[in-house]
C-alpha cells in the first residue's frame, strides 16, 4: 500500500495560459493505492459527491492505464472539483506517483508529468500539464512540448475559492482563437517579467506579471464579483490579483506581512456579491508527497 498528499495548484497565473503552474501548500488530495486484479475507485472528501468513481471517468483511471497498474485506489479529496485549484489534476498527480512506486515502474517525476496529464484529457479534453506538473514536482513550473522545467520560489498567496463551480471545459469555450499582435507582445512581457520574479522569489515582480490581456477578462466575466475581489486585493497590498487556473478560484500575490489582509478583503468583496467564499492562505509549495508505503 502507498499513500501519496498530492497538492492543489494554481495555473496560468494569468500570463503563462497552459504553460505556468505552481505548487501550493494547501489544500491536498490523499490518494492511497493497493494492488488488485481490477481497478476500483473510492472517492471521498470535498466535493466527492460530484467525482465519478468509473475508472473510465475519473482522471486516476487514465493514469492506472498509462502506467499499466491496476489498483484499488481511495482518493480522500481536499480539492474542490471544478475550483480551479487542479483539483482533477492533484488525483491524477497523487496516483501516477503512488502507481509508481507501488509497481516500481522507476519513472522519474518528470517521466511522471505526462503521464498523469492523461488524466486532464478526461475531464477537459485537452491533456493540458499545468497542473500535474507542479503537482507532481512541487514549485513554479514552466511545461511546454519539450518538457518541463521547475524553481522553487518562495511567494506568499491568497487563494479565495467562491462557492460556485466553473468546469474547466466550459472555460476552455471562452479562450479567443487569436491575438492581436500588441496582446502578444504584452503578454510575453508579463510572462518574462513573472518568470524572473519567481527566480529571485520576488512577490512584486511576480504581482506585476501575473497580467494578462486575452484569456483572463474573458474568464472573468465568469466569476460574479470578480472585478471588486480584484480591486479590494489589490487596495489590502496585493502585488498581482488573476484567475486561478479555469476559475472560480481568484488567486493573489503578495507581501507575508499582507496575506491576512488580502484574504480578509478578497472573502469581504465575494461577501458584498452575495456569493460565499472561502480563503487559503497559502504560498508556493512542495510537489507529492510519499506518506506511508
Ligand atoms: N479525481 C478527480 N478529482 C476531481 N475531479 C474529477 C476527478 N475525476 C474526474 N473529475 C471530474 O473533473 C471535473 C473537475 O475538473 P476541472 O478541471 O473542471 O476542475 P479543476 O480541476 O478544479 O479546475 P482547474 O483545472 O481549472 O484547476 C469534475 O467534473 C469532476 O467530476
Ligand atoms: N491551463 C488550463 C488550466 C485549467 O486549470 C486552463 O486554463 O484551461
Amino acid at each position: 500500500m502507498v499513500t501519496v498528499r498530492a497538492p492543489a495548484t494554481s495555473a496560468n497565473l494569468g500570463s503563462g495560459f497552459d504553460v505556468f503552474g505552481t505548487a501550493l501548500s494547501r489544500p491536498a488530495d490523499v490518494v492511497t493505492v493497493e494492488k488488485a486484479a481490477e481497478t476500483t475507485i473510492e472517492v471521498t472528501g470535498v466535493g466527492a459527491q460530484y467525482i465519478p468513481e468509473d475508472p473510465e471517468k475519473n482522471t486516476v483511471g487514465a493514469v492506472v492505464e498509462a502506467l499499466d497498474a491496476p489498483a484499488r485506489i481511495h482518493i480522500d479529496k481536499g480539492v474542490r472539483p471544478a475550483s480551479g485549484l487542479g483539483s482533477s489534476a492533484a488525483s491524477a498527480a497523487g496516483a501516477a506517483v503512488a502507481l509508481n512506486r507501488l509497481y516500481d515502474r522507476g519513472l522519474s517525476r518528470k517521466e511522471l508529468v505526462p503521464i498523469a496529464a492523461e488524466g486532464e484529457a478526461v475531464v477537459s479534453g485537452v491533456a493540458h500539464s499545468d497542473n500535474v506538473a507542479p503537482s507532481i514536482l512541487g514549485g513554479f513550473t514552466v511545461t511546454t512540448a519539450e518538457g518541463t522545467r521547475s524553481v522553487d520560489a518562495a511567494i506568499p498567496l491568497v487563494v479565495c475559492l467562491p462557492d460556485v463551480a466553473v468546469s474547466t471545459r466550459d472555460a476552455r469555450r471562452v479562450v479567443p482563437e487569436t491575438a492581436p499582435m500588441d496582446d502578444l507582445v504584452e503578454t510575453v512581457g508579463n510572462a518574462a517579467t513573472l518568470a524572473i520574479g519567481m527566480c529571485r522569489s520576488d512577490p512584486d515582480l511576480v504581482g506585476l506579471g501575473m497580467d494578462d490581456p486575452v484569456v483572463t477578462p474573458e474568464r472573468a466575466r465568469l466569476i460574479t464579483g470578480y472585478d471588486e475581489v480584484r480591486e479590494r486585493a489589490f487596495d489590502a497590498g496585493a502585488t498581482g490579483v488573476t484567475v486561478s487556473g479555469a476559475g472560480p478560484a481568484v488567486i493573489a500575490a503578495c507581501r507575508d506581512r499582507d496575506r491576512r489582509r488580502v484574504a480578509a478583503a478578497m472573502l469581504d468583496a465575494f461577501d458584498g456579491a452575495g456569493i460565499e467564499a472561502r480563503a487559503y492562505q497559502s504560498r508556493i509549495g512542495r510537489g507529492s508527497t510519499i506518506l506511508d508505503e
